[in-house]
């Protein structure tokens, strides 16, 4: 089983990761960008605003997820895998390029190796707002609230266009019940 979390900057995924990693003691966390040793430079790299280009960014984080998957993901497929976000970020995030390309690039990136499960939490732009504001911001949250909004619809609409196991969350409902969702999803 292969989990992921996705959702904004602040959509509230390292919350109910650590509540999961409570509930869970067998499964494997991960994350991405940074879950190898690779990809922490590729992570400082991507996050620090010195590429000066988009599409040199992109590549970063692709760099990043083909590592992740031939190092953490598949040589784990029989155990249960959480990782805070994924190949979904990827596409998302990736929003000066067309869908299709860059879902055909992360497909190359994964070798079609794509999560069976995806919980993705949903902001609205009022709560996001309110979160922002409420913590320092990387170089990719400073691009500010509607840049973040549009890749949160990237999200759901990548997630319909790769037909992938999904379900989505209102983030503004209390931590325990999205806690509870997230279980029933999990164990269904
Ligand atoms: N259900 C919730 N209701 C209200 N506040 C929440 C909820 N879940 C998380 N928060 C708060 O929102 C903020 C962001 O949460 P969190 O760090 O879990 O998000 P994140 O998605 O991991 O963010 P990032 O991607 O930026 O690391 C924190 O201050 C957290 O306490
Ligand atoms: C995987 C991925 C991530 N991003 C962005 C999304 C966030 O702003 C940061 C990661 O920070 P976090 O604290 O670990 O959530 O990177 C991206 O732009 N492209 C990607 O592929």
């Amino acid at each position: 089983m292969y989990v992921v979390i996705e959702g904004i900057d602040t959509a509230g995924k390292s919350t109910q990761l650590d509540i999961l990693k409570n509930n869970h003691k067998e499964a494997i966390f991960t994350k991405e960008p940074g879950g190898t040793q690779l990809g922490l430079k590729l992570r400082e790299m991507a996050l620090n605003g010195e590429a000066k280009s988009k599409v040199a960014e992109m590549f970063l984080f692709l760099a990043d997820r083909a590592e992740h998957i031939e190092e953490v993901i598949k040589p784990n497929e029989k155990n249960m895998i959480v990782s805070d976000r994924s190949v979904i970020s990827g596409i998302a995030y990736a929003s000066n390029l067309p869908l299709e390309i860059v879902i055909s690039l992360n497909l190359i990136a994964t070798s079609n190796t794509l999560p069976t499960h995806v919980i993705l939490l949903e902001l609205t732009k009022e709560e996001l707002t309110k979160r922002l504001q409420g913590k320092s911001n990387d170089s990719i949250e400073s691009r500010g609230i509607d840049y973040l909004i549009n890749i949160q619809n990237r999200m759901k609409e990548t997630v319909k266009m790769l037909k992938l196991n999904h379900i989505f969350i209102d983030a503004s409902l209390s931590i325990k019940e999205i806690s509870e969702k997230i279980e029933d999803f999990i164990n269904g």
